[in-house]
């Protein structure tokens, strides 16, 4: 597979393996910790593979210790009401969640606060034995503020969001996928080869039809089920005007593997 290692940032390396860009976090000194320029890096890495037609897919890890112990919490110490609220703090991570090619994180170690709202905002996690996953905000004296409050207790259900929320618990892989937050538990030295192996398995499908996929899933969180269901019937009509639809159905009908054209 062809390994390109892109201009690097301060706060990630950046590197794609074939149609697969690969963004790892590396902020050793700091576990990881997402500090402003981690966020405005990553949203300018995601943008570019976004618009990048030959990235089906990308993949956000970190560390064997850490994916993310957070966000910055030295840089967050002197913050005023008035200085987070001004700059609208956070939102600029709103531009990761508007990819609209598919993301995996793979977890290892300390996915805590904004690390593991950083995964929640990919659209499948897969994690390591050693993954730890929780919002310990409430140990700082505040809430979370990159969306965990509502993708927390959409994945994993109120109560238990809840109690992870309020006193701060951490949980660990077994239990992060047996709530159905992570999708698969790997050891730790398999973790990066099988979300690349996913990815590629991803990036190989027709990129309209994952794209779709993703919209439509993601409608799920957004709006009411009779409009998310009117939503994924539309997506499902205009799907029908793709070459790759056509090929698809023809290639498994013909019984041989499809040739996709991202058309
Ligand atoms: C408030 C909002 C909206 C969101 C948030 O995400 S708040 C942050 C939530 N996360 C946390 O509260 C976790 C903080 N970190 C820890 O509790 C520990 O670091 C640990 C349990 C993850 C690991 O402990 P360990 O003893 O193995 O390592 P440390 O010596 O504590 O850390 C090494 C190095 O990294 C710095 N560090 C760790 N986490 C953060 C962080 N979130 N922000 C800034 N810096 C962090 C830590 O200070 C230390 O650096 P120094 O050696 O320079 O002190």
């Amino acid at each position: 597979m062809a390994e390109q290692q892109l201009n690097q940032a301060e706060t990630l390396l950046i590197e794609t393996r074939g149609r697969v860009a690969l963004i790892t976090l590396n902020r050793p000194g700091a576990l990881n910790a997402l500090n402003r320029q981690a966020m405005q890096e990553l949203a300018e890495a995601t943008r570019h593979f976004d618009r990048d037609p030959n990235i089906g897919c990308i993949v956000i890890t970190g560390s064997e210790k850490a994916f993310a112990a957070g966000a910055d919490i030295k840089e967050m110490q002197h913050q005023s009401f008035m200085d987070v609220y001004l700059a609208d703090w956070f939102s600029g991570w709103e531009e990761l969640t508007r990819t609209r090619k598919p993301m995996i994180a793979a977890v290892s170690g300390y996915a805590l606060g904004g690390g593991c709202e950083l995964a929640m905002m990919c659209d499948i996690i897969y994690a390591s034995e050693t993954a730890k996953f929780g919002q310990p905000e409430i140990k700082l004296g505040v809430i979370p503020g990159m969306g965990g409050t509502q993708r927390l207790t959409l994945a994993i259900g109120k109560s238990k969001a809840m109690e992870m929320f309020l006193t701060g618990r951490v949980m660990d892989a077994a239990e992060a996928e047996r709530s159905g937050l992570v999708a698969k538990v790997f050891p730790v030295d398999r973790l990066l080869e099988e979300a690349l192996k996913t990815a590629e398995t991803i990036a190989a499908m027709s990129m309209p039809a994952t794209m779709m996929m993703k919209e439509a899933v993601n409608r799920s969180f957004e709006v009411c089920l009779a409009e998310g269901i009117r939503f994924e019937r539309r997506a499902f009509h205009s799907i029908f005007a793709t070459q790759d639809k056509a090929e698809g159905m023809s290639a498994f009908v013909e019984k041989r593997t499809p040739n996709f054209s991202n058309s």
